[in-house]
């Protein structure tokens, strides 16, 4: 794939894995991290976006703009030749035989981003429904295989858009994992699975929303969501064409220069400020796998569904453990370390998961 993951040295080694606040049911611990170091896709978005000093404006709004779908500019490998990514990342619609018989034997794990995945991308987030259809086909997936919500959503939101007590949840990007309030029937006890990696940022995260929901006041438009362990600062309805993302971003950057304990990342016409703790969406997948006790099983079979960049951190996981397989849900082709491919999250309500181990959706 022509995703290159990089290693940065992690200069706040005092927030590693053995400072975190973890509490765990029964005997799961999460999975290890590699010591000092925090591994990062997108080199050059990084770099670009250095917040540590030496920071580009124009470089974060450039960043913006190749992460809005209406400007998307591929890198020459996706621009080449839109069929040859099809080719690459074929659609998960098409492959069932293929998937069906990979999986075969194996116990099926779902895990499931929410926005732009399970529900359509919108203007309001707070108003990100998901369809009775996607909850009939989420609640028949979760009878057959255990099943997870990972979201960068605070996940007490999520669930309540989700409203499926029997599903485990990852909300802050992984960062505040709970198990099934009804109980699991995977595995005994696994049910009451809770972890949070980074309690200690809690009161920095409140500091930092109180802040740039007042700086960025004079930004029409502009939304700052509190996601809990994390922030979103929305700019999907703020003006372009009068040069109003380079203001939000000149915030944004002023902010956060004051907290050189938080990162920056990308999705889709949101800035997401969180933790520099070494915990992401792969590393909420592996340590989900590991409290369902699959963690060195050679029969399990993970599915990974997601539409955003930092999706890209568990399909990465899924490539390099060499199980299962992540699926991009993608109108436009972009690089990606997903195996398949769907067009929409409507593709996902009436296809593809569906289709695992007989499962039948309503009409
Ligand atoms: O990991 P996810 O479940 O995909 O969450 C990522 C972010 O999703 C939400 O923002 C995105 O969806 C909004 C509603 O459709 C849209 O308005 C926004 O532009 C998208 O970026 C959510 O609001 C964020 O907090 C999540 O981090």
């Amino acid at each position: 794939m022509t995703n290159q993951n990089v290693l940065v040295a992690d200069t706040n080694s005092g927030l590693s894995m053995a400072n975190s606040s973890i509490f765990t049911t029964g005997t799961q611990k999460p999975p290890a991290a590699p010591g000092g170091y925090v591994s990062i896709s997108r080199k050059k978005l990084l770099k670009n976006m250095e917040i540590n000093g030496g920071a580009r404006v124009n470089a974060w709004v450039d960043s913006m703009r190749a992460s809005s779908p209406t400007h998307m500019k591929s890198t020459p490998s996706v621009n080449e030749d839109p069929s040859s990514w099809i080719l690459h990342h074929p659609s998960a619609l098409e492959m069932f035989e293929q998937i069906i018989d990979a999986s075969k034997g194996k116990q099926i794990v779902m895990f499931l981003d929410y926005d732009g995945t399970l529900s359509p991308i919108v203007d309001d987030p707070d108003r990100a429904f998901m369809s009775k259809q996607m909850r009939a086909t989420v609640r028949k997936l979760a009878r057959f295989f255990p099943t997870a919500i990972v979201s960068g959503r605070c996940r007490d939101k999520v669930y309540k858009f989700v409203r499926l007590a029997e599903l485990y949840y990852a909300g802050s990007h992984g960062m505040d994992i709970q198990g099934p309030a009804k109980g699991s029937k995977y595995k005994k006890g696994s049910g009451g699975v809770v972890f949070q990696a980074a309690s200690e940022f809690l009161p920095m995260i409140d500091e930092v929303y109180e802040e740039l929901v007042e700086k960025t006041k004079t930004t029409p438009g502009a939304k700052v969501e509190n996601n809990k362990f994390c922030l979103s600062v929305h700019y999907r309805c703020v003006d372009e064409k009068v040069g109003k993302w380079s203001g939000l971003a000149q915030v944004v950057k002023s902010v956060l220069k004051e907290y050189p304990k938080l990162r920056l990342t990308q999705g889709r016409k949101v800035l997401e400020i969180r933790p520099t703790v070494k915990w992401d969406k792969g590393k909420a997948l592996e340590f989900l796998l590991e409290s369902l006790g699959f963690a060195n099983c050679t029969d399990v079979f993970p599915v990974y569904i997601g539409d955003d960049r930092t999706d890209e951190d568990a399909f990465k996981v899924l490539r390099e453990r060499g199980q299962g397989f992540g699926i991009l849900v993608s109108k436009i082709p972009k690089d990606t370390s997903a195996s398949y491919s769907l067009q929409e999250p409507t593709q996902a309500s009436y296809g593809f998961p569906a289709t695992f181990g007989g499962v039948q959706t309503a009409a």
